[in-house]
């Protein structure tokens, strides 16, 4: 789904409210009657402009079926929610291309003030399930009908709740910048995946520093869960050095990794199942793409488990609990994710939302409810990302 934010500037301060009821009342009901949106916005009767205007624009859809008339909010409607709270705080500005099409999410360049690009991740979770695992809609249909988007809350907490833990203990991780709803900003890192760079000079060495990255993580108590070739991005530095008097140009690459749907901890009762796949996505990806084959069986998780604490390190597993992303959200966000059979980009069944467009519209024909307005079906770019990624050494792989 992409990002129409070409309305933005159109809603006045009561759209606004009448959007905020919204949200507002869909917490205690699937479909929000027209009544407690009236009381919620303090709008009184004039609301009905409002929430036609909503409506129109796609970012509030009406349940005809329902028992009694009402709305509920459409992704738009979050994403401009999200966006909105962005804007009063300064967080972003405008925003711009498209970057990237994940499983569960939609990537983004956006800008602050100043014109300093950044990253706007927005969660969808539930888009690649009602596509494949049609056995799941009961479940999912037993839920309130927020439940993807409470979901996509709880997978935008747990990034951004790890990705400041991962960065304030010192991991190679964007900076993490802000968060609302099922978003999170975060810096741009001027580096491609992994999966997109066909070679290296040293292959042996970027292997040695993943895997370094693999035991450092249980050192803090963590398996990142999808430790793989989409997952880790590949920055590259150049430094001049001084050999035999003359200068020369040294090469150095900087695994980051941006992405950790699935982290847990290293007691999980399956560490050893992800842990072992870990490992062995890096070393199938090296062996593949590099033709390198590491000398060493390993490491295997009993290694692992003797390296956590060690050197003073902080067990991030639990203090990640501590800090806003609850064992609970985190039980509620895994059971969920093994329902609509997700598994990380190492699943071999798993699909890429880069492979094909997304299909909401399926879903929602599929339900019988008949919704006014449209979801957005355009982008406007505000910002020239054309120079996000411009490697001068490594080859690059074609994006398909
Ligand atoms: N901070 C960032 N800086 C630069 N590029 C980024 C950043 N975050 C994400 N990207 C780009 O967006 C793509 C998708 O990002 P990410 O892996 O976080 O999404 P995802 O939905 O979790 O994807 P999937 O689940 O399919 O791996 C990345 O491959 C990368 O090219």
């Amino acid at each position: 789904m992409r990002l129409d934010t070409k309305h933005m500037r159109y809603l006045t301060g009561d759209d606004w409210r009448a959007l905020t009821a919204v949200e507002n009342g869909s917490k205690n009901h699937e479909v929000v009657p027209t009544p407690l949106i009236e009381k919620l916005s303090g709008l009184r009767g004039q609301v009905h402009k409002n929430i036609s205007a909503l409506a129109k624009v796609g970012l509030i859809a009406r349940l005809k079926n329902a028992k009694y008339d009402g709305y509920r909010l459409t992704y738009g409607g979050l994403d401009y929610l999200a966006l909105n709270t962005y804007r009063k705080r300064k967080d972003v500005y405008s925003v711009g291309n498209q970057i990237g099409v994940g499983k569960e999410s939609d990537i983004f360049v956006v800008a602050d003030e100043q014109g300093v690009q950044r990253v706007l991740k927005i969660h969808r979770l539930g888009r690649i399930s009602f596509r494949t695992v049609k056995a799941n809609r009961d479940y999912l249909r037993n839920r309130s009908s927020g439940s993807w988007m409470y979901m996509s809350r709880l997978a935008a907490l747990k990034e951004f709740t790890f990705m400041t833990a991962l960065r304030d203990n010192g991991f190679p991780v964007p900076v993490p910048l802000a968060q609302s709803r099922h978003t999170i900003v975060m810096s741009l890192i001027d580096a491609f995946p992994m999966r997109q760079i066909s070679s290296v000079p040293d292959p042996a060495s970027l292997y040695a520093e993943l895997i370094q990255m693999i035991m450092r993580l249980a050192q803090y108590g963590l398996i990142h869960g999808d430790f793989n070739e989409f997952n880790i991005l590949i920055k590259e530095d150049t430094t001049k050095e001084i050999v035999d008097e003359k200068e020369v140009e040294k090469l150095t690459l900087t695994p980051i990794l941006i992405d950790f749907p699935q982290m847990v901890s290293i007691d999980h009762a399956n560490a050893e199942y992800y842990f072992d796949r870990d490992v062995n996505c890096i070393k199938r990806f090296f062996q593949r793409r590099f033709g390198f084959t590491a000398d060493e069986k390993g490491p295997y998780l009993a290694e692992a488990k003797k390296m956590v604490g060690r050197d003073g390190a902080v067990r991030l597993d639990v203090s990640v609990a501590a800090s806003g992303f609850s064992k609970k959200m985190a039980k509620e966000l895994e059971a969920y994710m093994k329902e609509v059979g997700v598994d990380g980009d190492g699943d071999p069944n798993g699909e890429r939302g880069d492979e094909e467009d997304d299909n909401d519209e399926e879903e929602e024909e599929e339900s019988g409810e008949e919704e006014e307005g449209d979801e957005a079906t355009s982008t406007e770019p505000a910002v020239d990302s054309s120079d996000i990624a411009s490697l001068a050494r490594l080859q690059i792989k074609d994006q398909t």
